[in-house]
């Protein structure tokens, strides 16, 4: 496969593409959005969506992709990844352009990646990332993480709300040292974020205790892979996001858990959604598919490219994860994608607590979720598009702009052939990371064209990327999340008044 890359010898033209964006009709294909299911053409002009009905008729000036037998669907959006971050003495091998080539390649045309602040500052934080993201090849947009608090920290996140286009902010209750908050700052950052309509993001592991068992993992000469996902156990995710769901509850504020990786985790946040609390549960492809056995692989290079945060978990997990899914208990699908390869991944040979945690999948995302859901027969095609691009569009408030095909939306589209199959390399893939672990997973379904602003940028597998031509997407705050929040705190509060006045008497 070839990187047609236009900033470099490879120009688009040299792969048979323009690099401009062309008029497009995509004729003959059932056309999936989240809400229904059409036999549809679809017309692309100036990068937008500008018609969608059966026979559309056309002239010369148009490019055709004929999509009969195929399906034709929004974009994936993918609400969780990790491209250039600094942690753990590494940078991610995978930059803004390097991991949005790949994603393009995979069917997903936008990421909301975080925004990692030095010193917590997050101004700093912010023109730090846009200048990392200068190269995007596909739109993109920031999560905003909150490290320390303090009143600046505070007065940012107005800032960065009401002027830059964020709208939720991640919290880690793990990383004890670096990024991890005190229960007291996640209190102060849920009252901030409900006061601005923005959506507080929780990684929920308990970082004390992770910390003490990684002293145990340590004082028992456990030092490899498998010492990782021992010192960090499922009850230790099961507790954290007990915790963020009780005080959001206690704030009412909506919530997002990010990463869910346990039966432990998602059983809370099943049991605050039957509640009528509003939290959303976020799976990882990692989270859905693999079992934390390729942790005690006598191979360090291979056991280390699985280690990541919360740990990939023992059997069971995926299945009970997988089954949440098709059930609405967790909402939709993201990567965590955050590359390191095998020479960084190696700094932690001596020592699990190095190894940069992370994995890949922001290219693997679409083709294996449709597998392992919609091949299996698990969810619909419909099921598909909610869980892989609408929900998170309806989520960070970019809907029907993104998640849809509808006259108006952005042209990010997808062509999927359910007859086709798959087969992941890392000889082939177009991550730079040098590892991948979905190695050998081979399946049903391909993306064989992906449209991102209205450009064909996958087609015959081949790439032909543009830097600089993603998008920055502002996402406004307020999203449907929190309709109805404040009615609930006028009634709570009149509740409590009505209590006091009871009380006097
Ligand atoms: N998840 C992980 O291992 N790396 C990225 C940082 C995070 O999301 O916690
Ligand atoms: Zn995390
Ligand atoms: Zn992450």
């Amino acid at each position: 496969m070839q990187i047609c890359d236009a900033a470099t010898s490879f120009g688009g033209p040299l792969c048979g593409f323009s690099s401009s964006s062309p008029k497009i009709l995509i004729k003959g294909g059932t056309v999936v959005n989240a809400h229904h299911l059409e036999a549809s053409d679809v017309y692309i002009e100036n990068g937008i969506i500008l018609d969608v009905k059966p026979n559309i008729k056309v002239g010369d000036d148009v490019t055709i992709i004929d999509a009969s037998g195929k399906f034709v669907m929004p974009g994936g959006i993918d609400p969780h990844a990790h491209l250039a971050m600094e942690f753990m003495g590494s940078e991610t091998i995978d930059d803004f352009f390097s991991g949005q080539a790949a994603a393009l390649a995979g069917g997903t045309t936008m990421h909301i990646d975080f925004v990692i602040p030095p010193n917590g500052n997050l101004s700093a934080g912010f023109e730090s990332y846009k200048e990392k993201a200068k190269n995007s090849c596909m739109d993109y947009g920031f999560h905003m993480a909150v490290t320390k608090w303090d009143e600046s920290v505070s007065k940012d996140m107005e800032i960065m709300v009401k002027e830059k286009g964020i709208n939720s902010f991640k919290f880690f209750l793990a990383y004890k040292g670096s990024f991890m908050v005190s229960d007291e700052s996640l209190l102060e950052g849920f009252k901030k974020c409900k006061s601005l309509g923005a959506l507080p993001l929780v990684h929920a592991e308990n970082g004390d205790a992770v910390f003490e068992g990684q002293k145990r993992m340590i004082d028992l000469g456990i030092t490899g892979p498998e010492g990782h996902a021992l010192s960090r156990p499922p009850v230790l995710e099961g507790e954290a996001t007990s915790r963020a769901i009780r005080l959001a509850a206690f704030v009412n504020t909506p919530l997002y858990i990010v990463h869910v990786m346990s039966i432990d985790a998602m059983e809370e946040v099943a049991r605050a959604r039957k509640s009528g609390q509003r939290v959303v549960g976020e799976s990882v492809v990692s989270s859905l598919l693999l079992d934390d056995s390729v942790l005690w692989d006598p191979d360090f290079n291979i056991a280390a490219k699985f280690v990541m945060s919360p740990p990939i978990r023992g059997p069971g997990h995926a299945e009970a994860l997988q089954a949440a899914l098709s059930t609405g208990v967790l909402q939709l699908v993201g990567t965590d994608h955050c590359t390191f390869n095998s020479t960084q991944k190696s700094q932690g040979k001596h020592d699990f607590r190095k190894i940069p945690n992370g994995v890949n999948g922001i290219e693997e995302r679409m083709i294996l979720v449709w597998d392992t859901m919609v091949a299996s027969g698990r969810v619909s095609v419909s099921d598909y598009v909610r869980m892989t691009s609408t929900e998170c569009a309806k989520i960070f408030n970019i809907y029907p702009r993104k998640g849809a095909i509808l006259a108006g939306s952005d042209a990010d589209v997808i062509v999927l052939n359910p007859n086709a199959s798959f087969e992941i390399s890392s000889n082939s893939h177009h991550s730079r990371t040098d590892t991948n672990v979905y190695e050998g997973w081979k399946g049903k379904g391909n993306v064989e064209v992906t449209i991102a602003g209205g450009r064909i940028v996958w087609q015959n597998d081949e790439l032909n990327v543009v830097p600089g031509s993603g998008k920055y997407v502002e996402m406004p705050p307020f999203g449907y999340l929190f309709d109805g929040i404040s009615k609930a705190d006028e009634n709570y509060i009149s509740s409590l008044k009505a209590h006091v006045k009871i009380q006097n008497y």
